[in-house]
């Protein structure tokens, strides 16, 4: 009798996973959704560079209607004619700081209904918060989540018209792993970048209802015209730390972002790293997936550890910097 009872316990416990499994793809919220890109109109900023440069190709390659917008135009019209180049189609080119509201609204009331928005736009200056001026922390919190602002606040009316006949849309927004844990000589930065994870997750909530879907893209060190630029100023414990990140080409960020973007996913890491580090930071977001939900279930306690285990490098590495200073 007590084997018995042992037995269908131990079936029990086996099942559980399984059980898990289910629960998970009953209750995932927002549920799974493909958003097209193939004839629809994608706005991109920051498309006259490095990974949004390399995002208008491969939308341009697979048959989008391409707007893109930064602010310098010979870049804008440099990026133009390389994509008419490479595939034969036509982009449309707008100069405009997204720091400016007016000129953004303007804009974007020019472009037409926009299907899919990527806001790539983003700046970098690495320092430690004691001697960074202040003007260059206000400029990346203005540009890099103010713009974002400035951006979806402009589209979002046109983009939700007709979206019944349209299909879904999707607001994709490029933030960083220096968005998901704060890095040495990135205060001004990672904050930027964790604003815009508050942001999403409210206006997922938000925006659900008219078949919106916002995606959130997570790149380690990327090989960009900007990344060149930071490499000069960078501080030699920011690339350090960094570096626990393996660093990436331009056009495979593109490849993953394009991918989480048609697939709908709220968190779209890019690299092996960049996946443990979605799963051990999933915190409250929405998840469509029920595999992956069950990944973040069953590995949670495991990653908290290999995050420990990078933190206390991460600290050793600090202290022996300073050790060598003195
Ligand atoms: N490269 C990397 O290592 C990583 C980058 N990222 C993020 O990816 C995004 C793209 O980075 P990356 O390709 O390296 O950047 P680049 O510096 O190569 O390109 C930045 C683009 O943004 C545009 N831009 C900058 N400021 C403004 C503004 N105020 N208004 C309108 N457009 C603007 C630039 O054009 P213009 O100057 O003419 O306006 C350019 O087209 C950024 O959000 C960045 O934070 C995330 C992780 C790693
Ligand atoms: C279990 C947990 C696994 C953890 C792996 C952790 C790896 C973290 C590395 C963070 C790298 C941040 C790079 C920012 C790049 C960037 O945004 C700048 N180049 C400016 O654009």
């Amino acid at each position: 009798m007590a084997d018995a009872y042992f037995s269908l316990f131990s079936l029990i416990l086996l099942l559980l996973p399984l059980y898990i499994l289910i629960f998970l793809y009953f209750i995932v919220r927002p549920r799974p959704v493909r958003v097209p890109i193939k004839n629809r109109h994608v706005f991109i900023t920051g498309g006259s560079s490095g990974i949004g440069l390399a995002l208008a190709h491969q939308c341009a390659q697979q048959g989008s209607d391409v707007t893109l917008l930064a602010r310098n135009v010979s870049k804008l019209e440099e990026a133009k004619e390389s994509i008419k180049l490479a595939t034969g189609r036509d982009v449309r080119i707008f100069s405009a700081d997204v720091r400016d509201f007016e000129s953004i609204k303007k804009v974007v009331e020019e472009v037409g209904e926009i299907d899919v928005l990527v806001c790539n736009h983003g700046v970098y200056m690495p320092q430690e918060l004691e001697t960074q001026e202040l003007e260059e922390i206000r400029f990346m919190i203005d540009v890099n989540l103010m713009g974002t602002f400035h951006l979806i606040k402009a589209a979002l009316p046109g983009m939700k018209k007709n979206r019944g006949e349209r299909g879904p849309g999707s607001i994709a927004i490029m933030s960083s792993q220096a968005g998901q844990v704060g890095i040495y000589g990135y205060t001004a930065y990672s904050a930027s970048k964790f604003g815009l994870r508050g942001m999403a997750e409210a206006l997922q909530q938000e925006i659900i209802a008219d078949n919106i879907h916002v995606s959130l893209i997570f790149p380690p060190d990327t090989e960009t015209p900007g990344f060149v630029e930071e490499n000069k100023r960078r501080p030699q414990l920011t690339s350090i730390i960094a570096a626990s990140s393996g660093a990436m080409k331009a056009d495979e960020v593109a490849k993953k972002s394009l991918n989480g973007i048609k697939s709908g996913t709220f968190i779209v890491p890019c690299n092996f790293e960049g996946f443990l580090l979605s799963v051990s930071t999933a915190g409250l977001c929405p998840q469509r997936s029920f595999l992956m939900a069950f990944m973040e279930v069953v590995t949670s306690p495991i990653l908290r550890i290999a995050g420990l285990c990078f933190q206390w490098n991460w600290y050793e590495s600090i202290e022996k910097w300073h050790a060598q200073k003195k």
